[in-house]
């Protein structure tokens, strides 16, 4: 079957259903179903190289631990260097921005580990530890932990002046080994850089070649030169560089820690004996009842009980429009109670609400590398040892083979190690990709992870479903016809809603809801008894009321019957043309009924779709209406690619299709539904729309937009290419300027602190202008 686009011949040869299909789930039942497996698809191309030495069989334990001076990826290849190779250790999670180490093993306890990570100067906190549930007790109070000691920025002052006394000393007394240069460089580099030189101690001694070692021989290099002033300044200068890096992780980390700050720590909850009392929010039960005041923030997630209120879902949504609310809205942690007091159920404790869930998403996030992220690590990878082999080569070579002197060139040397330093390089990916990650998730669309993010601007087609993602997805009943003279119309219809009311499909909700607002038929309005009831999928649903087979659906359910005839169809074209949605209610073989049902196009739907045009991505729907209907809603939309009639595997053969079409990675997909589920595993990006009251699509999209605002889409694909953008930028930047230093350097242009500064300021370029992302998306003026 290649015909994708269901033009309904007149010969009435439906080629759908010689495929054997076995859907016997109710099709109703709008769930996501994206498969789980995660590595069943494209998801995990990126998970696999990023954890792992090894995987351990059988049951694993695992531990978590903080890591206070954690926080480069130098220090990262040296734990990981070291654990891998330990008996028992599988998996290890780096996680930098939050300085967390999650490691799975299977070792009778974790001390191992912790003397390990002792032994390398890294100070573990252990955060939680399968093996001991009371571990974690003395987990740091962690923003208090990032922060920088006073005493280090006051010595590292103490050290600059005194770097820069024997540097104005030198050059005015014009010796540079006097006795008092070099003890104010020694103290400088004393009260500087000791710490550099530590870790390069320990460095060397596991054979890691990292920059605190290329750094600790760059100075001890210069000292033995007698260069004193200026290797008491490279110190200083890079232990201001590592202090202000870390102070501008902080901004990043913040990003992230910033979504969560916004629920109260409070909530006033009822006691037992009726009283409103002020409790720590994080101890409320479930199903316990909250009172929220106007003006306050919503303190957990919940169902609202009584009264009404319009209220500011920005938190979670983005979409800064105040949204009213009544008895029986969900309502969100963090999101703010703009007008009425009302009191609430809670539906979450506060650890699982969705806002919480999305903080927890974010930073799993961006704990799985981005393919950039590994790009980069290859290249340091390979990068340092060449440049040391280079600079072994430069101290060496010219003096034994030219005869020429021997000083200068090792001070080339030195420049050259400290050139070796990668850190720019390295630090500039997750921050950008941090920063993109945050800034999405202050807009309502939770991307989960940083290869979605990367991925994004390759999205040449989109495809989209109809119902509810398009429109609405709340049909009503607009038409009742009866077909055959004589009907008792009524007496159709209630067989009808009766059927109808055992789906959860919005055609069927639509037919069976109608019909219960008409209470001045109330008496002998009662659903009748169903029997043998099956949902037949794409089709419609069967069922049996009073030993009568009955059969509700669509014009593909009314042929497959053999039910149908020319004027049948041109009556049903009459409705299809206008963008409803006919069903046909047949007994005794026969059509005796014609319902139709009409939704409503979201007004955001159509500025989506020009939006995402004008990016150049094909938009197409796929939908399991009938064609006609189908053109007329993206008539509406102004959609131009329409294929109607899709049952499940020809959604997925769509996706195929499009994706041999745009090539690899530029096929996304928007849906819900079980007869999305297949499209939307295969599709390279799959989204959901409305994700904020379902567990099922935070979970299981690779994008999550938390409201159905399809503009978001647009809006993701554009922070990917600006991502992108920026990512680009960084690593020229950091290869750049190496590239001119090792010139400088080969040429005898380019001092010991002048590449130090460089590096510096390579650093800070790249990590502030990948913090430029947090402001990556601007908010929406209305949902439109
Ligand atoms: N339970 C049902 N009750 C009534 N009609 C049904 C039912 N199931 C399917 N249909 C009919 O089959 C058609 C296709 O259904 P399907 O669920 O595949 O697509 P959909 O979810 O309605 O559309 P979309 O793909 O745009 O989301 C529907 O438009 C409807 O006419
Ligand atoms: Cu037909």
């Amino acid at each position: 079957m290649t015909g994708t686009h269901h033009k309904h011949a007149h010969d009435h040869q439906h080629d759908h259903h010689d495929h054997d299909h076995d859907h016997h789930h109710d099709h109703g039942q709008h769930q996501h179903a994206q498969p789980q497996a995660c590595c069943g698809s494209h998801a995990c191309d990126s998970a696999a190289t990023v954890v792992a030495p090894r995987k351990l069989d059988g049951a694993t334990e695992q531990a978590v631990f903080f890591i206070q001076k954690m926080d480069c990826p130098t220090e990262e290849k040296l734990i990981r260097e070291r654990l891998a190779n330990m008996k028992g250790v599988g998996t290890l999670e780096f996680n930098l921005i939050q300085r967390e180490l999650r490691v799975q093993h299977q070792l009778p306890s974790i001390a191992p580990l912790v003397a390990t990570l002792k032994a390398l100067d890294m100070l573990p906190a252990v955060k939680s530890d399968s093996l001991d549930a009371d571990a974690g007790g003395d987990a740091p109070d962690q923003a208090a932990a990032y922060r920088i000691p006073a005493r280090r920025w006051a010595l590292l002052g103490l050290a600059g002046v005194a770097a820069l006394g024997a540097e104005v000393l030198a050059w005015t007394s014009g010796d540079e080994r006097s006795l008092p240069v070099i003890a104010l460089a020694l103290a400088a580099i004393l009260l500087g850089g000791l710490g550099t030189l530590k870790k390069g101690w320990i460095a060397l001694r596991n054979f890691s070649l990292n920059m605190n070692f290329l750094m600790s021989l760059a100075v001890i290099g210069a000292a033995v030169i007698g260069q004193w002033p200026e290797a008491a300044v490279v110190i200083v200068l890079f232990t201001l560089a590592e202090m202000i890096e870390a102070l501008s992780l902080d901004r990043a980390r913040n990003a992230i820690a910033g979504l969560m700050a916004m629920t109260p720590d409070m909530a006033t909850v009822r006691s037992v004996d009726g009283s409103w009392n002020s409790v720590p929010a994080a101890s409320v039960a479930v199903d316990a009842m909250v009172r929220v005041a106007p003006g306050e923030r919503v303190p957990l997630d919940g169902l609202l009980v009584s009264g009404s209120t319009s209220i500011n879902q920005a938190p979670i949504t983005g979409e800064s429009l105040p949204v009213a609310k009544q008895a029986g809205d969900p309502v969100f942690a963090g999101t703010i109670n703009e007008q009425g007091a009302f009191e609430m159920r809670v539906s979450a404790a506060q650890a699982d609400s969705t806002l919480s869930r999305i903080v927890r998403s974010v930073q799993q996030a961006q704990g799985q590398r981005a393919p950039t992220q590994r790009f980069v690590d290859n290249f340091a990878r390979y990068y340092i040892p060449a440049v040391v082999v280079m600079a072994v080569l430069v101290a060496l070579l010219p003096p034994l083979l030219a005869g020429a002197p021997f000083q200068p060139w090792l001070y080339k040397a030195l420049v050259l190690l400290v050139i070796a330093c990668p850190c720019a390089l390295v630090i500039s990916t997750p921050v950008t990709i941090v920063s993109g990650l945050a800034s999405a998730a202050r807009h309502g669309i939770l991307i989960k992870g940083g290869v979605y993010l990367e991925q994004g601007r390759r999205l040449r087609a989109l495809a989209v479903d109809k119902t509810g993602t398009l429109t609405f997805g709340k049909p009503r009943l607009t038409d009742v016809v009866s077909l055959q003279a004589g009907a008792d119309q009524q007496a159709l219809l209630q067989l009808a809603v009766s059927l109808a009311a055992r789906s959860d499909h919005p055609v069927s909700r639509a037919i069976a809801v109608q019909e219960e607002r008409q209470e001045e038929r109330q008496e002998d309005r009662q659903a009748l008894e169903v029997q043998d009831f099956a949902a037949l999928a794409g089709r419609g649903v069967q069922g049996r009321i009073d030993g009568q087979l009955l059969h509700l659906g669509n014009h593909r359910l009314v042929h497959e019957l053999g039910q149908c005839s020319p004027e049948l169809e041109a009556r049903l074209q009459g409705f299809e043309k206008q963008g409803k949605t006919t069903t046909l209610l047949c007994c005794d073989g026969r059509p005796e009924l014609l319902m139709a049902v009409a939704d409503t196009v979201r007004p955001s739907s159509r500025q989506a779709v020009s939006e995402l045009q004008a990016m150049g991505v094909q938009v197409v729907m796929l939908t399991g209406d009938n064609s006609h209907t189908a053109q007329a809603i993206a008539g509406q939309t102004g959609i131009t690619d329409v294929r109607g009639d899709q049952l499940p595997q020809d959604k997925l053969q769509a996706i195929e299709q499009l994706r041999q079409r745009h090539g690899e990675r530029s096929v996304g997909m928007v849906g819900d539904g079980i007869n999305d589920a297949p499209a939307l595993a295969r599709a390279d990006i799959g989204f959901a729309m409305g994700a904020a009251g379902t567990d099922t699509a935070l979970e299981t999209a690779d994008v999550a937009l938390m409201d159905d605002d399809l503009r978001k889409i647009a809006d993701f694909i554009g922070l990917s290419r600006q991502a992108h953008a920026v990512l680009v930028q960084n690593i020229s930047i950091a290869l750049g300027i190496k590239a001119v230093f090792l010139v400088l350097a080969l040429l005898g242009m380019s001092s010991l602190w002048m590449a130090v500064f460089a590096d510096m300021g390579a650093s800070l370029i790249v990590v502030f202008n990948g913090l430029r992302l947090v402001r990556g998306l601007r908010q929406r003026k209305s949902a439109g």
